[in-house]
């Protein structure tokens, strides 16, 4: 079996959007997001810690959906382990040169994975001004970096499976009375995830994590969308978590993409760190306090590309989690609902 590439951690998203101007007024001017590089089809952006050319990318286009996922590996060798190690596992595997690829990043190689996404892996990306002291330059949000990608795929075990195989920590499930698995968060910067696992029907991309410092800026968010009359943005939230104890919001853009306001989860650090496991019966396990998951969030999510631009084609969930009533969800029956029953 070939080695894995060294993965640091999630490193930025390229979005489809069908109006640059409206998502760069949802992502900038309402949540903070710098503008590093732009062009009349693309925003390159990053948040006010990041000091790389960017964390999310906005690209125009004909439907809403995820280009690709990228995460930054150790050395530029670590692109060659994940050329040959997707190439080794029979994916769709392309290298992508300095300058051909998206702005500011060197030699990358993109793979759909065995989930069906399309990821990105690359080391060598440009550097960009510090601006964690340039409190006048923040606004809205005030979002400080990504934290986070969060993906809907029908077969969790398979994920978890894949992701431990790339060297990921687990820090948290959430799991059946007989332990099935419903998601799980998974991680190889030292914080709760990099990336997690939602079920549903999937290749789809759920959302987005971006972090700010405090939990004043989450709540500081939804009072700026509801003061400019702009609340239908607001999904789920503002709340505290179960699962990784931040406290968080989730927004949806003009297109519909969700993304979440984070902050304030815990280090994951240590080399025995435990996973934290979570029954599905549990109500505080999505919101600490109890409150209901809507609806949209367990069901709705965005579309994937293939190497070449098309839409993927999805798979249904086995397990559906929003079926299982847990105190004030109210949602479904008591006993998980298995699709293929
Ligand atoms: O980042 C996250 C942390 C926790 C949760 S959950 O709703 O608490 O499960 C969802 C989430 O994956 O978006
Ligand atoms: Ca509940
Ligand atoms: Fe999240």
């Amino acid at each position: 079996m070939s080695t894995p590439p060294d993965v640091v951690r999630s490193a930025y998203a390229q979005l489809v959007v069908t109006d640059l101007a409206k998502a760069r007024w949802f992502w900038c001017d309402m949540l903070g997001f710098h503008v590093q590089y732009e062009d009349e089809e693309m925003l390159c952006l990053r948040g006010t810690d990041e000091l790389t050319h960017h964390s999310l990318v906005l690209r125009q286009g004909g439907t809403a959906a995820l280009d690709h996922l990228a995460y930054r590996v150790r050395t530029p060798e670590d692109v060659d382990r994940a050329e040959e190690y997707f190439t080794a596992l029979g994916r769709p595997v392309r290298r992508v040169p300095r300058g051909q690829g998206t702005p500011g990043v060197g030699d990358a190689v993109r793979v759909v994975d065995p989930l069906g996404f399309p990821v990105e892996f690359f080391h060598d990306i440009d550097r960009a001004e510090r601006l964690i002291q340039r409190y006048d330059l923040r606004r809205g949000a005030e979002i400080a970096r990504l934290d986070h990608f969060n993906i809907c795929t029908p077969d969790i075990p398979a994920a978890y499976a894949h992701y431990q195989a790339l060297g990921f920590g687990c820090s948290e499930t959430i799991e059946g009375d007989e332990h099935e698995l419903y998601a799980a968060w998974m991680y190889r910067k030292q914080t709760v995830h990099d990336v997690a696992f939602t079920g549903g029907a999937g290749p789809r991309l759920h959302h987005v994590g971006v972090a700010t410092h405090e939990s004043h800026h989450v709540l500081r968010t939804a009072d700026i969308f509801g003061s400019l009359r702009k609340e239908h943005h607001i999904e789920r939230g503002p709340g505290r978590h179960g699962v990784s104890n931040a406290f968080y919001l989730y927004l949806r853009d003009p297109d519909g993409h969700r993304v979440e306001i984070y902050t304030s989860d815990y280090y994951t650090g240590d080399p025995d760190h435990e996973t934290y496991r979570w029954n599905v019966h549990d109500d505080r396990r999505r919101d600490f306090w109890g409150n209901a998951v809507i609806e949209s969030w367990y069901k709705e999510a965005a579309p994937v590309l293939d190497l070449d631009g098309r839409p993927q084609p999805v798979t249904e969930a086995v397990l559906d989690e929003s079926a299982v009533q847990v105190g004030a969800d109210g949602l479904g029956i008591v006993d998980p609902v298995r699709q293929d029953d």
